[in-house]
């Protein structure tokens, strides 16, 4: 579980945090909403340490990230996969080296027992006879799979994902979520996504952050959203008259 608590930060007399705090719990798919700009990456940054918040704190398994010496807080890093957004995979890599990049850095593995691990993490993503392949021949929902496969081959115990559908066509982008979500349950991972789409927030949403102008103004699940009367909110996600139409059904549907 990681809980934020209290954080607050500013860049100049810019606040672009202010007094944030929920908890995200294992096992359940967290997403991160909000406009442009409202602070969903910089508190990303904070929850991951790459930013260091001006006050509050940053609680994994109730460790406060923000008070550890260097040592501890790498060793919460290793714990934590990360799914850039656009993939980040090495060009000039195969496949199959750039999923076993993270157990070359970080362990002392033999190569037979690095490239069983590749192997399995590829073969539970659903990427079969790519292994030789460079990411210049393969699509882009691959592309996907094989940065999910290195975010997890370390077996993290956190997912964070930044836009993990950017650049993809709906089905693709359907497919990668229930991947993530599947994933998260059978490991039991606590998988945090900074995303801007609806149909995540809709299928996958176990437990959804809404973040306007640096605060968390909505915090609850993918169920609460449909009955939510948070003005905001209903106007950010049901922007469209569509989607508007698509809440009434949804919500007539969950009352029968
Ligand atoms: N390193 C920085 N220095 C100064 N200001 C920054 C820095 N990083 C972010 N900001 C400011 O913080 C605010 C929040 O930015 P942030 O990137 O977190 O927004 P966001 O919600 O992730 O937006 P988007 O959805 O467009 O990615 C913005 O006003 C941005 O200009």
């Amino acid at each position: 579980m990681i809980e934020v608590k209290n954080v607050e930060k500013s860049f100049g007399d810019k606040k672009v945090l202010q007094d944030v705090s929920f908890k995200m719990e294992a096992g359940k798919t967290n997403l991160i909403i909000g406009t442009s700009g409202s602070g969903k990456t910089v508190l990303m940054k904070c929850m991951i340490g790459l930013f260091q918040p001006d006050a509050g704190q940053i609680l994994y398994e109730g460790q406060d990230i923000i008070q550890m010496e260097e040592k501890e807080k790498k060793e919460v890093r290793q714990q934590i996969g990360m799914l850039f957004q656009g993939s980040a995979l090495f060009d000039s890599k195969t496949v199959q080296d750039n999923v076993m990049f993270p157990l070359d850095m970080f362990t002392t593995q033999r190569y037979r027992e690095k490239i069983r691990r590749v192997q399995e993490v590829l073969d539970r993503v659903n990427l079969k006879d790519s292994n030789k392949k460079f990411p210049s021949e393969i699509s882009g929902g691959m592309k996907k799979r094989v940065a999910l496969a290195r975010a997890l081959v370390l077996n993290p115990k956190y997912l964070f994902c930044d836009e993990p559908n950017s650049g993809l066509d709906p089905q693709t982008s359907m497919v990668i979520d229930q991947l993530i979500s599947e994933l998260t349950k059978e490991y039991n991972i606590t998988t945090v996504i900074n995303t801007h789409d609806m149909n995540t927030v809709m299928e996958s949403g176990d437990h959804i952050v809404y973040m306007h102008q640096g605060k968390k103004q909505w915090e609850g699940s993918n169920k609460d959203i449909i009955f939510s009367k948070d003005e905001l909110l209903n106007n950010f996600i049901f922007a469209s008259e569509f989607l508007r139409d698509a809440k009434a059904k949804r919500m007539e549907e969950t009352e029968k």
